[in-house]
């Protein structure tokens, strides 16, 4: 392996490699039995092309600094887990298709740009709760997304089989090559806004809300083009759509580790912008200390259980130089420990002057289970944690950067209420997710508008 980039001043702490993670403790991470197969898979990632390059990561950084200075905002978005069997070109087209839309409406609401990134092109292995599952007294190996095991409930689908990290990378793959042709290839032109609208979302009360703000939009190009702005400019025709995931299954991101040739420096070339879990951001841990050498974008996703002191300490570790733009927070603890949490959570970044974006995730502390067995969310409790990040931030005098959410194009029924009305009754209906429950796409938008709604207050606008 080429020797570091970063001298070991980099965070005041040892030495930082591509593999340097393996003498720290990982958490969340498969065993895998058969060290030989391990090898050979990750020998064959060692070897595969990289899915994103680093002049695209720099572009994302960038855009990520002018939020962190207050002039934009982060959407994240795209399913709890991708799966091989729900990998299809229309699955791909509709998640990015409600991307484009929620894009358009928060653009719009709050006249700032919005950075597009999706939770996909690698979104595949999961953190449990519970290491194992057991069903009718019979235990074994919880699912950890299909880069790790099956899903089925049998000790052949649940054995860690580390072949499935290079299928989960070809999948990554084809999933970028759709994305790259859809964001500019016409797909994305904002002359073909009407079309975004999906057929299920078309007849409810956000579909029509979508119709009228596309048409105000339709009214301010036909503006722009009568005074002489060029409408056929890629500003126009085409968007920069950046991917992400959780940095959790260290093998594969290792693999796809690999030093840029103009700078030198490392980039997790598996997705443009990579976060750490809740479960995983402990100091002393694996996930820390193998993004920490990483010149890509970070995240990390922070609960209650997070003070203000470890905030500090884990920013001065994945962002030791307050690059802006470099880390995002990702809040997600519910309205009411928000409410209690984050001002200090904000007061320690201000105190200490770091510069950070920060993105609200008002699904993950948000998910219940009910009496038949489905994970879900209400959106009632999603709304209100979304409101709750607003409201802090505006105590604050702090800027809200971003949402970060788990959705589908999908008419899925996997959280409750919203205009869509799905409740736990009908939620056996279209439940497909293979982890959390996602929002489908007329409650993706609904929240979209929320966010946009919430952004014109900030700025002293009216109402849509
Ligand atoms: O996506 C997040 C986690 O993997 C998930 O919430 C954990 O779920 P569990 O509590 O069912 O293990
Ligand atoms: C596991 C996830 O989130 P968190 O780390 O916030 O629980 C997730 O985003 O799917
Ligand atoms: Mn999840």
């Amino acid at each position: 392996m080429d020797p570091p980039l970063f001298p070991p001043s980099h965070n005041g702490s040892s030495e930082w490699s591509p593999s340097s993670w393996k003498n720290v403790v990982a958490k969340q991470m498969p065993i895998y039995d058969d060290q030989e197969e391990l090898e050979k898979a990750v020998k064959t990632l060692d070897r595969v092309a990289p899915l994103v390059f680093a002049g695209e990561v720099r572009s994302l950084h960038e855009k990520l600094a002018r939020v962190a200075e207050g002039q934009g905002i982060v959407l994240m978005g795209g399913d709890c887990a991708e799966s091989f069997k729900e990998f299809h070109v229309n699955h791909i087209r509709d998640t990015f298709r409600v991307i484009l839309q929620m894009a358009l409406v928060m653009t719009y609401g709050s006249s700032m740009p919005v950075v597009k990134i999706g939770r996909i092109a690698g979104q595949f292995a999961k953190p449990r709760s519970d290491p194992n599952e057991v069903v009718g007294g019979v235990s074994l190996p919880s699912y950890r997304g299909d880069i790790v095991n099956g899903e089925e409930f049998t000790s052949e689908a649940r054995r860690n089989d580390p072949q499935r990290m290079v299928e989960a990378y070809y999948q990554s793959a084809q999933t970028l090559n759709i994305l790259r042709a859809f964001s500019t290839g016409g797909y994305a032109d904002i002359s073909r806004l009407h079309a975004w609208n999906l057929d299920f979302v078309e007849g409810t009360e956000e579909g029509s809300r979508y119709r009228l703000l596309a048409s105000k939009v339709d009214e301010s190009l036909r503006f722009m083009k009568a005074i002489g702005v060029d409408t056929s400019k890629p500003e126009f025709t085409s968007v920069d759509f950046y991917t992400s995931h959780e940095c959790l299954l260290l093998h594969y991101e290792q693999a796809l580790t690999r030093q840029d040739s103009i700078t030198g420096k490392w980039y997790d070339c598996s997705a443009h912008m990579l976060w750490v879990g809740e479960r995983t951001r402990n100091l002393d841990g694996a996930h820390l200390e193998f993004t920490r050498g990483l010149c890509n974008p970070l995240g990390v996703k922070v609960s209650d259980k997070c003070s203000p002191e470890q905030l500090i300490q884990i920013i001065d570790k994945m962002n030791p130089h307050n690059i802006p733009g470099k880390l995002s927070i990702i809040v997600r603890m519910g309205a009411e420990k928000l409410r209690k949490h984050l001002p200090g959570m904000i007061s320690a970044v201000q105190r200490e002057r770091k510069t950070v974006v920060w993105i609200s995730d008002p699904v993950h502390g948000n998910t219940r289970k009910t009496k038949s067995g489905y994970k879900t969310r209400d959106f009632d409790k999603i709304r209100e944690e979304l409101n709750a990040f607003f409201d802090v931030h505006d105590q604050m005098g702090s800027h809200p950067g971003g949402v970060h959410v788990e959705m589908t194009g999908e008419d899925v029924t996997e959280c409750t209420g919203g205009v869509s009305d799905v409740t736990e009754d009908t939620l056996k209906h279209r439940y497909n997710t293979t982890c959390d429950p996602r929002l489908n796409g007329s409650q993706a938008l609904e929240l979209a508008f929320i966010i946009a709604e919430r952004m014109r207050l900030r700025t002293g606008l009216p109402p849509l």
